[in-house]
This record gives C-alpha cells, sequence and structure tokens, in this order.
C-alpha cells in the first residue's frame, strides 16, 4: 500500500516571502516521500514509476490532473534513483515571470545584474541530482529551446556570458495541462514536447482510485495525530462513505485538505458527518424532492466514480449541490464557494437540454 524512500539529501525551493521569491534550502521530510495507494490504477503508476527510476539521466514528462502526487512521485523517482545522492531542486514555472524564470533556470554571469559575483542557476544547483520543472506548459516559448538544449546535452551558459558549464542534471518535468493540445495550438514548441515527454507517467485523478480515499483518510488522520499529540478516534463509517463519494476535483490535495481540517473540527471524536465542508455532503447526499421543482428539476447523477472526466465531475457536483439546496441559487452558490453569477453560467450550460430550462432561474 505504501512507497516509501529515503529521504533526499537536501532541497532547494523557490518560496515567496515578503513579497518577493527566495531561494531556501529544506531539508527532506521523510513523511514527505510516503506515497499511499493500493487501488489498481494507482498499482499500475507505482509498477510504471518503479521502471521509471532506473534512468539516469532521460527526461521525464509527470502528468495528472492538480494534486494528483506529481511532485511527491518525482521526490520518489530521485530518491530510487542512481541520483538519490545529489539534490533535489524544484521549480515551478507558473509561479515566476518569464524574466525572473530564465535567470532562475540558468544563473547569471557575474556582473550580469550589476553585482560583480556569479549567481548560479538552479539548473547548475541540481548537480548531480533532478531539477524537478512544474507547470512546464507554463515555460515561456522563447525560454523552451534554451531548456530543449540542455536536454540535448549541451553545455549551460549562465545570461550575461561567462564560461560554459556542463548540465549534469536529470530534469522532471511536470503538467496538469494537455500539453499535445498546446504544441497544436503552438503555445509549447514540438521538440521539448517530444524531448521531455519520451518517457512518462500519468497518475490517476482520485475518483478512479478505488479504495485509495479510506487508506488516504486513515493516512492523513494519522499524521495528524502525530502532529498534534491528538489521538486519533478514525471516521464515522457514513461520513466515510461521503468521503467516498465525492469526486474530488482537487484530488490528494483536497482530501488533505478536508481530513486535516475535520480532524481539528472532531478534537479526538470519530470524524462524522458534521465535521466535513458541506459541499461534501452535498455532491453525494440524496436531495429532498423538490417541492415546487426548481427549473430543470434535477435529479443528481451517482457520485462520480470509474471514467468520469474532470469536466463531467464537476457537472454532478454542481447539479447535486443545487438539487440538495432545492435549486436555491444563493445557498448553493455559497455552498461551492463561487459567485452567483459563476453558478448561473454553469447551470444554463448543464440545463440547456432541459426544456424546463426555459424557465428563468430563480434569483433566489
Ligand atoms: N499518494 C499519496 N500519498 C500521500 N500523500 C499524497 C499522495 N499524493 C499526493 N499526496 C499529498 O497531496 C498533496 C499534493 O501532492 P503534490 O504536490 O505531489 O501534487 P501535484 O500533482 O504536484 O499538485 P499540483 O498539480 O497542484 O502541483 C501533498 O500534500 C502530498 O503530500
Amino acid at each position: 500500500m505504501e512507497e516509501s524512500a529515503a529521504p533526499s539529501r537536501r532541497t532547494e525551493r523557490l518560496c515567496s516571502s515578503g513579497g518577493g521569491m527566495t531561494r531556501v534550502v529544506c531539508v527532506e521530510d521523510d513523511s514527505e516521500v510516503r506515497l499511499i495507494g493500493a487501488s489498481e490504477r494507482w498499482a499500475r503508476a507505482m509498477e510504471q514509476l518503479r521502471r521509471l527510476s532506473e534512468h539516469e539521466r532521460a527526461p521525464l514528462l509527470i502528468t495528472g490532473e492538480p494534486g494528483t502526487g506529481k511532485e511527491l512521485c518525482a521526490r520518489r523517482l530521485h530518491a530510487a534513483s542512481p541520483r538519490a545522492g545529489g539534490p533535489f531542486v524544484a521549480v515551478s514555472a507558473a509561479r515566476l515571470p518569464a524574466e525572473r524564470l530564465l535567470e532562475e533556470l540558468f544563473g547569471l554571469a557575474a556582473g550580469a545584474d550589476g553585482r560583480p559575483a556569479a549567481r548560479p542557476g538552479l539548473l547548475e544547483l541540481a548537480r548531480g541530482g533532478t531539477l524537478f520543472l512544474d507547470e512546464i506548459g507554463a515555460l515561456p516559448l522563447e525560454l523552451q529551446p534554451r531548456l530543449l538544449a540542455v536536454l540535448d546535452g549541451e553545455p549551460l551558459c549562465r545570461i550575461g556570458g561567462g564560461e560554459a558549464l556542463v548540465a549534469d542534471v536529470r530534469v522532471i518535468a511536470a503538467t496538469s495541462q494537455d500539453l499535445a493540445a498546446r504544441v497544436l495550438g503552438r503555445s509549447f514548441h514540438e521538440a521539448l514536447h517530444r524531448r521531455v515527454g519520451g518517457l512518462a507517467l500519468s497518475l490517476p485523478p482520485l475518483r478512479e482510485r478505488d479504495g485509495d480515499v479510506r487508506r488516504l483518510v486513515e493516512h492523513f488522520l494519522q499524521r495528524q495525530s502525530g502532529a498534534t499529540g491528538l489521538a486519533s478516534a478514525g471516521v464515522a463509517p457514513r461520513a466515510l462513505a461521503q468521503l467516498e463519494a465525492y469526486p474530488w476535483p482537487g484530488n490528494v490535495r483536497e482530501l488533505r485538505g478536508v481530513v486535516e481540517r475535520a480532524f481539528l473540527r472532531a478534537h479526538g471524536a470519530p470524524l462524522d458527518l458534521e465535521h466535513l465542508p458541506p459541499e461534501i455532503g452535498a455532491a453525494t447526499r440524496p436531495p429532498a424532492a423538490p417541492r415546487s421543482g426548481p427549473p430543470g428539476a434535477l435529479r443528481p447523477s451517482p457520485p462520480a466514480r470509474g471514467s468520469a472526466s474532470l469536466g463531467e465531475a464537476v457537472r454532478r457536483h454542481i447539479l447535486a449541490v443545487y438539487a440538495a439546496q432545492n435549486g436555491n441559487v444563493t445557498r448553493t452558490a455559497s455552498a461551492l464557494g463561487i459567485t452567483r453569477v459563476s453558478l448561473r453560467r454553469h447551470l444554463r450550460q448543464y440545463l440547456a437540454a432541459d426544456a424546463r430550462d426555459k424557465e428563468p432561474l430563480s434569483d433566489r
């Protein structure tokens, strides 16, 4: 059920502090490299991960919806690879403006920004180890050929000149976007896509991992118990049933947040329905039969399971909350944490096929 690995020696990460981005070095926490899961889909992904960790230099692309564990898998790959003794350096292309990203990745030659000392880039700092480039789809077009050159074994040059350095790094990239579509849309270079995606690991969404919600809930409860010193009394079967039926658009990250908050609310008691946020119950609770019937009278579909796409899972969730709130737009929007304007837009789209949709949406 659990994949674990020895901690990496150190991690470099760009963090924001006081409005700016600072580079900090963290010591790895062993628990962070634990990958929980035993479903068939997850086991297949882990088998693939094991095979991929044997590679020493080949770039690799991890794909999956947000929160599915891409970074955790990159750490696991690094820790199980021949580069485990080297650093694991993580940076997200979505978090930095193009110019800053260029400097962070490639470094600055002495004098380049008016400072006498050179500043090494992350590709250089990851020497002997792994660079994890999250959200590679956000990498600006002009930067892409430069990264491709490094992946092709060309020397690394800091911005502003200076000596050519040997790049001794394995790049593991990750994306929650459809990179092939970005290639078609000309916002991603085909050559870089081919190079980085030559080896790929695809992570399943949580709603397609049978039985893993329960395992992850147990794991996060144990972690919270360890962190707070408060014993965990487990989870009530009806609360677990709701957690298992919820479609988890934010995947494991969302589940982790829900369990951690519920644990604190339960304060030593078994985690139960009242400790869960309303949207979890609303998505799965059988709705009270609408009295006068809201526009488009909604029978929520069964909870999103199996191969439902994220869009379909979101549709079911929104419709289920709407039905549970008896078609009250204000309460539904509030339960979902979105504006009424946004909710109406969704509802119009979902109900378009329904004849009753011709009635104007209630303003309640
Ligand atoms: N299999 C797992 N076992 C235990 N914890 C997990 C697992 N997968 C993800 N997590 C936890 O879920 C959170 C999100 O994981 P991670 O950052 O690796 O996801 P991601 O896919 O890289 O997310 P994003 O796309 O938002 O960058 C983290 O807190 C991580 O510890």
